[in-house]
Parts: C-alpha cells; sequence; structure tokens
C-alpha cells in the first residue's frame, strides 16, 4: 500500500451554482485518472448522480458514484460521510483521487473538519475546497440583501435579528476556498464579470484564487493538485456558526420536497407549467426529470432561480421504469400544496 494521502477535492457552491456541470467537465477530462465521486443531495431524487452517471461508462462507471442521500451532508459526517470514505479506502483498487460534491445547502466546514477523523486522515487529505459560484444570480443580487428593505424591516421591529441566510451560506461557502470558480460567465457581458470579480476579490480569503468560467470547463490541471491540507486550515475558515461559538446549526432556514408527476402528455404545457409556478413562488431550485409520452429519451428539466432550461438527457434504458419526478427548494414558507397541485396540472 501506498504511504501517499489520497487527495480529495471538496466542490461546494450554492444550488444551482453548476457544481454537477463542473464535475461533469472534470471526468471528461481525466485522461483516465481512477476518480471516485461523493455526491450529496438534498430530497431523495438523486438528479445529480443520474446526469454523472448518464456521462456513460467511459467516463463515469456507475461504481465509482456513491450517493449520499440521508440529508446534508455537513449534518450527517459521522453517520454517513465516515463509513462511506472508509469503505472507498477498503476497497481492492482505491480510487487516485475522490471528488465530493456537496449539497448547495451545505456548509463546508464540518465536511473538511470531518477529513480530522484518525481512520481518514491516515489515507487521505483535502486536496482543495473549490466553490462554484453563479455569476449571473451573484449580479442580480440574490445572495445579498436589498438594503432598503432590510433598514424598513429594522426601523419596523429594531430588535429584529436579521440574518439572510441565503448570504449567510453563499459566505461560509466562500470563506471555506481555496478556489472559488465564478461560472456562468457566458450571460454576463466581460465589464460585468471584472466588476464582480474585483467586488469577490475584496471578500475572499487571502491565499484562495478566483477563476472566471462558463459551463465549469476548467483545466483539470488546475482544478485537481492545489494540495491545500484545507482540514489542518480550519481556523482560517470558519463559518458563521462557528465565529458565534454555535456547534451546531440547522437548516431550518429552506425546505425541500420532492414529487411524482406521472406521464407527461405534453412538454410544453409542463415547462409553462413550471415557469408561471417559478414566477409566482420564491423557488430557489427546482429539478428532475420527466416521461414525455412518445419520447424515447428522458427529460432532464432544470431551473436555477428565474432560468429553466430542458434537453433529452439520454434515452431510457429497457430495464427502467419511466417515471418523472422533481425535487423542488425554497426558504422556509413555500407554499408545498399549492406547488403541488400546479405541478400536478
Ligand atoms: N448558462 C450557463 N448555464 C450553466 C453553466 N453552468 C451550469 N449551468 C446550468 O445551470 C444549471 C444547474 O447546473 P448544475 O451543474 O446542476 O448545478 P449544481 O450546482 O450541481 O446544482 P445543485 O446540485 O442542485 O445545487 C443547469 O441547467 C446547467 O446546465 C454556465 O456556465 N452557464
Amino acid at each position: 500500500m501506498s504511504l501517499q494521502k489520497i487527495p480529495a477535492t471538496v466542490i461546494t457552491g450554492f444550488l444551482g451554482a453548476g457544481k454537477t456541470t463542473l464535475i461533469r467537465h472534470l471526468l471528461q477530462n481525466a485522461k483516465g485518472r481512477r476518480i471516485a465521486l461523493v455526491i450529496n443531495e438534498f430530497g431523495d431524487i438523486g438528479v445529480d448522480g443520474e446526469i454523472l452517471k448518464g456521462c456513460g461508462d467511459e467516463v463515469c462507471r456507475e461504481e465509482d458514484v456513491v450517493e449520499l442521500a440521508n440529508g446534508c451532508i455537513c449534518c450527517t459526517v459521522a453517520d454517513d460521510f465516515v463509513p462511506t470514505m472508509k469503505k472507498l479506502l477498503e476497497r481492492d483498487h482505491p480510487p487516485e483521487h475522490i471528488v465530493i460534491e456537496t449539497s448547495g445547502l451545505a456548509l463546508p466546514q464540518p465536511l473538511v473538519r470531518a477529513f480530522n477523523w484518525p481512520e481518514i486522515k491516515s489515507r487521505v487529505t483535502v486536496d482543495g475546497v473549490v466553490t462554484v459560484v453563479d455569476a449571473k444570480a451573484l449580479s442580480e443580487g440574490r445572495f445579498a440583501d436589498d438594503e432598503e428593505a432590510v433598514a424598513a424591516q429594522r426601523a419596523a421591529d429594531p430588535n429584529l435579528d436579521h440574518e439572510n441566510p441565503i448570504e449567510e451560506l453563499f459566505e461560509d461557502q466562500l470563506n471555506c476556498a481555496d478556489m472559488i470558480v465564478l461560472n456562468k460567465t457566458d450571460l454576463l457581458q466581460t465589464h460585468e464579470t471584472e466588476k464582480l470579480s474585483g467586488d469577490l476579490k475584496g471578500q475572499i480569503r487571502k491565499g484562495a484564487k478566483l477563476v472566471p468560467a462558463q459551463h465549469g470547463a476548467l483545466d483539470v490541471a488546475a482544478l485537481l493538485g492545489i494540495a491545500s491540507a484545507a482540514e489542518d486550515d480550519m481556523h482560517n475558515r470558519l463559518s458563521h456558526h462557528e465565529m458565534e461559538g454555535e456547534v451546531q446549526h440547522d437548516h431550518d432556514d429552506f425546505v425541500t420536497f420532492s414529487m411524482s408527476l406521472g406521464p407527461i402528455a405534453d412538454r410544453e404545457k409542463l415547462l409553462k407549467r413550471i415557469e408561471d409556478l417559478i414566477a409566482e413562488h420564491d423557488i430557489l431550485r427546482l429539478k428532475g426529470f420527466a416521461a414525455v409520452e412518445g419520447a424515447a429519451g428522458r427529460l432532464l428539466i432544470q431551473a436555477v432561480g428565474p432560468r429553466l432550461n430542458s434537453y433529452f438527457d439520454r434515452p431510457w434504458r429497457a430495464d427502467e421504469k419511466r417515471s418523472s419526478e422533481v425535487v423542488v427548494i425554497g426558504l422556509k414558507g413555500l407554499d408545498r400544496a399549492a406547488i403541488e397541485a400546479r405541478l400536478k396540472g
């Protein structure tokens, strides 16, 4: 057995920033390197795992994708993450590199700390924490407060403890990063990207790298091999909760639910219903697959904030059940019953 530790890259970033897209690009350009993926999703439909497995066996073998779907990886470190890592390490041919995709709602800090568990620390080190940022959403102010609204809230109730859960999570994910990928720059003008980069540089930890990207297309040599050993450096990467001396954090600010829609007779009508829903409710993320009647492929549906897109990602296999399932994520208070009723038409 080699004494060298296996490098692990943690890919984090808010809902829909482009983590799965980046990993897909990485696998397609890994040039034979044996990479195992650990994927954590909120909700019980493994959309990200399915997208990656859909890349084809030569890029991503099914046995190299491990899905953790029992809630958020940052809260289930001991029960899920550590045993999963141990299993990967006990394989006859352990991976050469491990890539971990956190859910868009996860804090990376508890996960990175888990690399200090003795049974992991002796065999694995964090190569880098990569935080993917949705440049378009950031430019639209989705991670910041509307200052006037906050001032009005405070004026109405000065005792109000103001916390924007999205902004806080975004900052925690930034603060832990070795590399920040400013993704989706295709949706911005050059001067907007430059302005965002300049603004972000003022907010990130010294030494963290900021790189612009489109569809996560980064040079694999830059992405892997950072060798940060972030697990030894957590005092420089504290989350808001840690800075405030809290051990626990929770996801009470967000709700996630999934639902089955049955066979879809008309693709366009379904997409219109989803568009209307997104306009009417504060849905942060919606994703899933649909079985459109008469279509040979499964329809992948992706919505991030106001942007919706869909395409047939691969043919249905003869041995699988054709079903339509979506997961919806939003802030607490989302009207689940109304959304379900509307989605089901
Ligand atoms: N225009 C544009 N779209 C992108 C880019 N990167 C990703 N997307 C799209 O953004 C949507 C979300 O991408 P994902 O890679 O699934 O994002 P994610 O961070 O894995 O999402 P969660 O795991 O749900 O948090 C998909 O529709 C992607 O095709 C990009 O650089 N430009």
